[in-house]
């Protein structure tokens, strides 16, 4: 069994000058009984190395933009083969004309794109421009569904604050959430209720198309294409989060799987090539309504950078070569096979929602669809399991309500090693 003893001793050190010890709560293992996060060195390819020198198959992804693996040569190369040309510069470039179009031939959709620096901001970003656009206030999003951190957005999201038990933060002005409505994802009734209620109120309709942030949940079918329909009936626009899906199950969007076209997209992880990057876009006659051409303000010293836009493009060039989602629905399905035998051969209850290279396991035996199910999954069983497998090689994030990320990078025989692991873990932990 792994020893983190150092990671121990950094815990104080780190919460000294660190708020909490960590810069992301979702870092923190409050949700798994506490204790001191796993403190890396190193990470290459499909692995973590620990302060403490121990190794790990790492399936977190930085949660969710390392789909290359970590330092990936093609990316490394990019961005110091920019760093040496100047890291900030403050004016147009053409490698974020490059990258633009490169996004577009993936997202014909996306008829002007703005780059900006986090997921947080470019969802944040498209509901002022949904407002700016429809003049109008209020937005709908669906419970559980994280969409970063900006207030708005704070109301009901999974993820980070389901974690912590704060799922409404504190902090959001009452007049800021009483603009948020918050339905349960794959509900269209329940949906179709809150827009005949507040009708010509509704700005936009935020949606994670596939979510990523109670762990990994496809919508059933119909149910898009009916927000979709019903939004636009209703003169409300329809913005796709895909800070996750984008590029993770297929080179572009999320709507080459679900078939259904929004308005707005906002992107980010991935497309960075795992630096700060963010983005939005879409329909040329909404995009319009942005700063320099409308009145709806964005903007940022950072957006842009040549560093982001370097990686992002490396990113990009090695997901688009032929086969890559296919092997990464390979080994998805391979570990998915796997974990599968694994809780019926020890009569685990549990179940796995997977989607080409990114799976979640839930403690439960009830298939998840929505947030409720995710939330009435065994926390402390799947604390248990997350102690269990970080003893013994396997890294993932401390919370049930994420993801496991596969990479370019893992292997036939780092999937056979995992499922070893999750054996011993499963006969010796739960
Ligand atoms: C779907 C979704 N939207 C938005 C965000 C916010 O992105 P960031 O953390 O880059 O601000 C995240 C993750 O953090 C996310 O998963
Ligand atoms: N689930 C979150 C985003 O996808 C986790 C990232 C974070 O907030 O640290």
């Amino acid at each position: 069994m792994y020893k983190h003893t150092k990671s121990q001793q950094l815990k104080a050190q780190s919460e000294a000058v660190i708020l909490g010890g960590v810069n992301s709560p979702s870092r923190s293992y409050k949700a798994v009984g506490g204790g001191a996060p796993l403190v890396m060195e190193r990470a290459e390819g499909a692995y973590f190395y620990d302060v403490d020198g121990n190794k790990y198959i790492d399936y977190l992804a930085a949660y969710g933009p390392i789909i290359t693996g970590h330092a990936h040569p093609r990316i490394h190369e990019a961005i110091t083969e920019q760093s040496s040309k100047g890291i900030l510069y403050g004016t147009g470039t053409t490698l974020e004309i490059d990258f633009a179009k490169k996004l577009k031939a993936a997202i014909p959709s996306l008829d002007r794109v703005r780059f900006v620096n986090s997921g947080t901001e470019a969802v944040m970003t498209t509901i002022r421009v949904a407002r700016a656009y429809t003049g109008r206030n209020k937005i709908i999003k669906f419970e559980g569904c994280y969409h970063g951190h900006s207030d708005l957005v704070l109301v009901a999201a999974g993820s980070g604050p389901s974690q912590l038990g704060t799922p409404d933060s504190a902090g959001v002005p009452t007049g800021v959430a009483e603009d948020v409505i918050t339905v349960p994802f794959n509900n269209i009734d329940d949906f179709k209720t809150a827009i005949e209620h507040f009708g010509d109120e509704i700005a936009g309709v935020l949606v994670e198309p596939i979510v990523g942030n109670f762990g990994i949940v496809e919508a059933e079918d119909g149910f898009l294409q009916a927000v979709n329909d019903i939004a636009h009936d209703n003169g409300s626009l329809v913005i796709y989060d895909e800070v996750i899906t984008a590029f993770r199950f297929s080179y572009g969007s999320a709507t080459n799987l679900v078939g259904v076209t929004p308005d707005l997209i906002a992107m980010g992880k991935i497309i960075g090539g795992g630096t700060p990057i963010g983005a939005y876009g879409g329909r040329l006659d909404i995009m319009e309504k942005v700063a320099p051409l409308g009145a709806a303000y964005q903007a940022g010293t950072m957006a842009g950078n040549p560093l982001s836009m370097a990686a992002g493009i490396a990113c990009l060039e090695v997901l688009e070569k032929p086969g890559v989602y296919e092997e990464l629905d390979r080994l998805g399905e391979k570990l998915e096979e796997g974990l599968l035998h694994l809780i019926e051969k020890y009569q685990v209850k549990a179940t796995i929602n997977r989607l080409v290279g990114a799976l979640t396991i839930y403690f439960t035996d009830e298939k998840v669809k929505n947030y409720k199910q995710a939330e009435n999954s065994d926390g402390e069983v799947f604390a248990k399991f997350f102690r269990g497998l970080i003893s013994r090689g396997i890294n993932i994030a401390p919370s049930k309500y994420e993801a496991w990320f596969l990479t370019t990078e893992h292997t036939d025989k780092d999937i056979e090693d995992t499922l070893q692991i999750v054996e011993e873990v499963f006969k010796n932990d739960l």
